[in-house]
């Protein structure tokens, strides 16, 4: 539907000139009669026209563009306010009502501020009405989701990092089963979630945000879910003996997981601290994991000793992976990138690591294995393992070192969430689970390869 705007205005040296310019109405998100106030004056005012708010995009940025129409007669101005209103409600999938959760702990601890200042204020704009929950603890918003009416929403937003977007992910897919009978303590085959979900990147890496926009940045992420762009995406299903334990999108196990785990055992360092504390020791005390690998489909195996283990269903795109921790799969191809790091030396494991950062195909390494799969079963062997809160100046003795936790678990990193689980872990895609709000990076642009660490 294209909106032709007229516009007249007056060139430096006098001369009037007419221009014509076009707007297209499915890019415009509010309209608002616009009026002249005095300081402290809430109503009434002299009108001077309206104004329409368009979606302008600029590579993978979406910003706000006000356009004013000069009109001064309150007729005209209420004619059109009225029909245009009418015209941006019948716009499909954009929402009008979300259940927000904004998680005050997010990185710099800068999530409720990001919402007040960036996200708030679009979706007052665009009469849209928020009903926000700041989450008092882990599990919070999950717990709200497993009970709350979610009729009267047409979408859920979460404003934090990686961690928050599982949690949330994870209750609205949950949520989705236990409204549809599904029996969670079965191989059960999952429906899909009722809501789409938006992602306000507040956290410190936000891989999904970014793997769903392309960049990190709060008004995007606020003009998609007001546009109502929608983006399919797979999930995978976590389960263990029989029994789901959650829904997600990644998951690494051994250096990824026990790198998680010792940074969570030091929750009291500043995060980055923490994590490049956590990265370090465990690089210095890298050892070996026994596992046998399932691959779905005629469920090939393989067995040995692996540093890393990562299925992801996502490409997870990051500042430190600019072209993603998994770049051989997409959002919603239907199926899951498997990478394994099989036994090599600290120093060619490092490299590998290294190559994240730069253009480099990180998996061209003769001890790394890639696969695309519809589903994986990992089972842990017990063999030798090092504890990873060893003392700084304390060897990592593999054959006296406990293989599994004290609880007798295993570490996994489920999206930058740590899962303890007992045994063997099976892996399941399943495509489009979940639609996000956000672009669709197929025709997105690619975003520019920068690198900075490691
Ligand atoms: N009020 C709260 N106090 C403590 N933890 C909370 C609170 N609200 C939510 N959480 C939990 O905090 C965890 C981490 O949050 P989040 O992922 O948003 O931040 P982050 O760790 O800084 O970011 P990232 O995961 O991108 O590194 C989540 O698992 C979430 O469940």
């Amino acid at each position: 539907m294209a909106f032709k705007c007229l516009f007249v205005f007056a060139l430096a040296d006098h001369d009037v000139k007419r221009q014509e310019e076009y707007v297209e109405l499915k890019d415009v998100f509010a309209v608002k009669v616009k009026r002249r106030r005095s300081a402290g004056q809430q109503t009434g005012g002299t009108l001077l026209g309206i104004t329409l708010f368009q979606c302008k995009k600029k590579g993978l940025k979406l910003k706000e563009h006000a356009i004013h129409l000069n009109n001064l007669s309150e007729d005209h101005c209420e004619i059109w306010f009225k029909s245009l209103k009418e015209i941006l409600s019948g716009f499909k999938n954009r929402p009008k009502s979300l259940k927000v959760f904004v998680n005050p702990i997010s990185h710099k601890k800068e999530a409720y501020q990001i919402y007040l200042d960036e996200v708030a204020p679009l979706f007052k704009l665009a009469d849209i009405e928020a009903d926000v929950t700041i989450t008092k603890r882990k599990g919070h918003a999950l717990s709200i989701l497993k009970d709350c009416s979610l009729e009267e929403h047409d979408g859920v937003v979460c404003v934090g990092g990686d961690g928050s977007v599982a949690e949330v992910a994870h209750g609205l897919l949950l949520r989705a089963q236990m409204d549809a009978g599904r029996d969670t303590d079965s191989i059960f085959t999952p429906v899909q979630a009722a809501l789409p979900l938006g992602i306000i990147p507040a956290g410190s890496t936000n891989v999904v945000a970014c793997s769903v926009h392309g960049i990190r940045r709060g008004m995007t992420a606020a003009l998609h879910i007001i546009m109502g762009h929608h983006q399919p995406v797979d999930v995978c299903s976590f389960s263990s003996m029989g029994r789901l334990l959650r829904f997600g999108f990644s998951a690494m196990f051994g250096f990824g997981g026990r790198t998680l785990a010792l940074a969570e055992r030091h929750r009291w360092m500043p995060p980055s601290q923490r994590r490049e504390f956590a990265l370090i020791k465990t690089l210095a005390n890298l050892n070996r994991d026994g596992e046998d690998i399932c691959e779905h489909g005629s469920w090939q195996t393989r067995q040995g000793l692996y540093l890393n283990i990562s299925i992801m269903a996502i490409p997870c795109l990051c500042s430190t992976a600019p072209r993603g921790l998994a770049p051989n799969t997409r959002l919603n191809n239907g199926s899951m990138a498997l990478i394994a790091v099989g036994n090599t030396s600290r120093s060619e494991f490092i490299k590998h690591l290294k190559r994240y950062n730069s253009t480099t195909n990180q998996f061209g390494f003769s001890f790394i294995e890639t696969q695309t799969v519809k589903a994986v079963k990992l089972r842990p062997h017990s063999q030798g393992r090092c504890a990873d809160d060893v003392s700084e100046n304390e060897e990592c003795n593999t054959k006296t070192m406990p293989i599994i936790s004290s609880e007798g678990t295993y570490p996994w990193n489920i999206d930058a969430d740590l899962l303890e689980v007992p045994s063997e872990l099976l892996i399941r895609v399943h495509p489009q689970l979940l639609t996000l709000f956000g672009a669709d990076m197929e025709e997105a642009e690619e975003a520019p390869v920068k690198c900075s660490c490691i």
